[in-house]
């Protein structure tokens, strides 16, 4: 078992090395992303691994990290993922093909999410991702939402915030974009709502 001083880094030694993540980890770093952490890309895995053959989108693909632990946890599943820069989308191309993800697993949007998402099919997929720009979060979810068929997941990442979430005193803009979401679903009939602490917290969604 790792050894780890902080709960967090103990979940994130805990998983397994894969070459193929640590590759597309380095190159989101050279690109200036920040990647999903290792235990949060292993959440991804488990939720991803209960829909072997599904359809998942991700919004906010950067060079491919949480794409590539979606994958890993659905080798079947197929992704499409969209990111509105170019560069991004090149690395992460290269990193899904070096995995062994041919173009018929991976399909590749790029552009804004704003204007992708109201062309994409409602109640056709099984699982989304956002990780992409905070403000309109709610809205990406909302929209993902009615992607997803019911009993479909939704997946939203890094809404923590470094604990600034989980402080009252923290009021800036994107602490409370991230704050009115966990609020705004976390009574909802038509959801079954958590946050897991894990990285920087996740949302998980299920559609009722
Ligand atoms: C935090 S990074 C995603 C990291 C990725 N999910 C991973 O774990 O490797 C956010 C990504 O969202 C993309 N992005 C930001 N705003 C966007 C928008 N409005 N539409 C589409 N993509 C956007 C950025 O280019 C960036 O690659």
């Amino acid at each position: 078992m790792p050894e780890a001083v902080t709960p967090e880094a103990f979940a994130d030694a805990f998983v397994p090395d894969d070459d193929e993540i640590a590759a597309a980890t380095e190159q989101s770093l050279e690109l200036g992303v920040e990647p999903v952490s290792p235990a949060t890309g292993m959440a991804l895995a488990l939720a991803a691994a209960a829909r072997p053959a599904g359809s998942f989108v991700e919004i906010g693909t950067g060079a491919g990290v949480s794409g590539l632990w979606l994958l890993r946890g659905a080798p079947g599943a197929q992704l499409t993922t969209i990111d509105h820069d170019h560069d991004r989308h090149v690395a992460a191309r290269a990193r899904f093909q070096s995995a062994g993800h041919t173009g018929r697993t991976v399909r590749f949007i790029t552009g804004r999410a704003a204007d992708v998402l109201p062309r994409m099919n409602e109640d056709a997929y099984d699982l989304v991702l956002v990780d992409a720009d905070s403000e309109p979060v709610a809205q990406y979810t909302e929209t993902a939402l009615r992607l997803v068929r019911p009993g479909g997941t939704v997946l939203v990442a890094r809404v923590l915030q470094q604990g600034k979430v989980a402080n009252p005193s923290r009021r800036d803009r994107r602490t409370t974009v991230y704050r009115d979401l966990l609020r705004g679903v976390r009574e909802r009939e038509d959801l079954l709502a958590g946050v897991s602490p894990v990285g920087d917290g996740l949302l998980q969604l299920v559609r009722r």
